[in-house]
């Protein structure tokens, strides 16, 4: 199975326990995180990014790997709670795809000049 299946079947089940699609609370995470509001489920991704960088900094590579599902996982959540799917974030990193991180930089400065001096 591909990585982008599986993070779509993910995403299929985060979208079913949304409580307007019969998420209970009593009975899911995700639900329960739902129905506590973006706020709660940005502050978890606040807690689990910084767990990641603990996880890195101790050199621990099988925390690192937990601490990162457990960001995806949070950021898939975000991502549901904004009607978003992992296909668009892929399809984002897709078109950035051959374009250096450098070139892109001097892109987006290029453009926010242009911006700047309208
Ligand atoms: N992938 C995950 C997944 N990853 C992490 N978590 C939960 O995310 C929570 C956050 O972890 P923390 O380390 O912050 O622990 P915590 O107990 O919440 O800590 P505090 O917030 O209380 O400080 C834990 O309760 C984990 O169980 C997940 N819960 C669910 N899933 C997937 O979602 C499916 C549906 O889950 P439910 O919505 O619970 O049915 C599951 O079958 C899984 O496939």
């Amino acid at each position: 199975m591909s990585s982008d299946n599986s993070l779509e079947q993910l995403a299929d089940v985060i979208e079913s326990r949304k409580l307007a699609n019969g998420g209970d609370p009593e009975k899911s995470y995700i639900s329960r995180l739902f129905s506590k509001g973006n706020d709660a489920i940005l502050k978890k991704i606040g807690e689990e990014a910084t767990e990641v960088v603990m996880a890195a900094k101790d050199g621990d590579a099988r925390k690192l790997t937990n601490e990162v599902a457990d960001l995806w996982f949070h950021c898939m959540i975000a991502l549901s709670a904004f009607d978003l799917r992992p296909a668009d974030v892929i399809a984002e990193l897709r078109r950035r795809e051959g374009l250096s991180g450098l070139e892109e930089f001097a892109l987006r400065k290029a453009q926010q000049r242009d911006k700047d001096g309208e």
